[in-house]
């Protein structure tokens, strides 16, 4: 997880422009695995959000009462909570969705805007290789500070990363920034952490969930939605969905208009409540995903129902990812190396429990990312001068096995 602060204004912008055209005179390589164990999660969601719910309420009336001035009819509880007091605390917004639905896309589209907000980005990762967080870093000059955490989820033990870090950006920039955005793994369950917002006193002093906004991949979604997953085991594919206030349905350039239809048909069975648009790349009105104006925890338990009363899993057990790194050195051309072994990363990928091998490589101005069986590529940077030429493949998947993955891809290299 790392943590940046943002500005988007126009000169920060052009200094993006400009730290990103000096990013492409080196190459480098990237490519995603990894393998850490999910933790278990705590209480059911439905519970752990009513708990949280409750004590939210409490909290504000108490809160209210404290800063009213008292009078007779205030003492007989008339009129009592009406008096609540301008909520300053810092708003928070969730980006989530699964592996390679366009998050970080999105993410960059918001801090390269101008709306005039100073961002704080907290980015979730898996394994040791921050690929997301180096990708925002490089497209935002105004990065004040950046903290790592690569715990993989955040859930249990990582949720108390994510409190101390927002503790963190509270204590030291307060005033530095207005918006904080995290952004989750591709694997996460957001319901653990948007339970952190409310069960946590010392984020919810300082920072309200303004809201959860939830990429949904238009070519991939239904892999994801269908997979059925073991008895206990949630599938975060709609656990993203059903905890979202707003849906972006995203690549809509890599399907027909009926296939977006019946996906969004389907997502609207699952969260009814939502706001929903169709986008690509990420391309939507700064509104629509900042300033929402307050997650609504109520909304989204009866959403939650509604997804279990459809027969759907959504209990909090999590998942055992295996994450797998392999790095390589060698002057060989990473790209070409993977699109030779497209029909390796084609057997993985059609594995509904291998969801991305995302790919990012530093080698020739070209960050390569693939989602199942596509890849794209986008300019990165060049070498340094003296730089060793170490190429990571980072894989994020279940069930994964590294030596066979690591084996299978250095077989490919190109033999002297
Ligand atoms: N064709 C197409 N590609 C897109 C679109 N949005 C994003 N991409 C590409 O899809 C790939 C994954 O996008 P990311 O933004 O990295 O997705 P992500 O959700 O952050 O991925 P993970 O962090 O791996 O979960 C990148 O190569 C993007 O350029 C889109 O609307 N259409």
């Amino acid at each position: 997880m790392a943590a940046a602060l943002c500005s988007a204004s126009p000169a920060i912008s052009a200094a993006a422009a400009a730290a990103l055209g000096a990013a492409a005179r080196r190459l480098r390589v990237r490519v995603r695995a990894a393998s850490r164990p999910y933790c278990a999660a705590p209480a059911p969601p439905r519970a752990a959000a009513a708990v949280g719910a409750q004590s939210w309420r409490a909290r504000r009336r108490f809160a209210a009462s404290a800063a009213s001035t008292t009078t007779e009819e205030e003492e007989e509880g008339a009129g009592a909570e009406v008096m609540i007091p301008p909520d300053n605390r810092i708003p928070a917004t969730i980006i989530t969705g699964f592996l390679g639905s366009g998050k970080t896309t999105l993410l960059n589209h918001i801090l390269t805007a101008h709306h005039g907000k100073r961002i704080a980005v907290i980015e979730n990762e898996y394994g040791e290789v921050d690929i997301d967080g180096s990708l925002v870093a490089a497209q935002t000059a105004g990065a004040e500070d950046i903290m790592m955490l690569n715990n993989g989820c955040l859930c249990c033990t990582v949720r108390g990363d994510l409190v101390r870090m927002i503790g963190e950006l509270v204590d030291k920039k307060k005033g530095k920034f207005d918006h904080i955005i995290i952004e989750t793994t591709g694997l996460a369950n957001p319901a653990p952490i948007i339970q952190t917002f409310y069960a946590e006193d010392t984020v919810f002093n300082d920072v309200k969930l303004d809201g959860v906004v939830t990429l949904v991949d238009a070519k991939h979604a239904r892999l994801h939605l269908d997979e059925v997953k073991p008895k206990g085991i949630v599938n975060e594919a709609v656990q993203q969905i059903a905890y979202a206030d707003r849906i972006i349905v995203n690549k809509i350039d890599l399907v027909s208009e009926p296939e977006v239809s019946s996906l969004v048909e389907r997502i609207r069975s699952m969260n009814r409540m939502a706001h929903l648009k169709r986008a690509e790349y990420g391309k939507v009105d700064l509104d629509y995903v900042l300033g929402i104006g307050g997650f609504d925890l109520e909304r989204i338990e009866s959403a939650s129902h509604m997804t279990t009363t459809q027969g759907m899993n959504i209990n909090m057990t999590m998942n055992t990812i295996i994450t797998t790194i392999i790095t390589m050195t060698m002057n060989t051309n990473m790209v070409s190396m993977v699109r030779r072994t497209d029909h390796h990363a084609h057997d993985h990928t059609h594995d509904p429990g291998v969801s991305s091998v995302s790919i990012v490589c530093e080698g020739e101005m070209d960050l390569e990312k693939g989602v199942h069986d596509i890849f794209q590529g986008s300019p990165e940077r060049m070498w340094e001068p003296n730089e060793p030429r170490i190429n990571k493949i980072v894989f994020i998947g279940k069930n994964l096995n590294g030596e066979e993955l690591e084996k299978g891809f250095k077989d490919c290299l190109l033999k002297k």
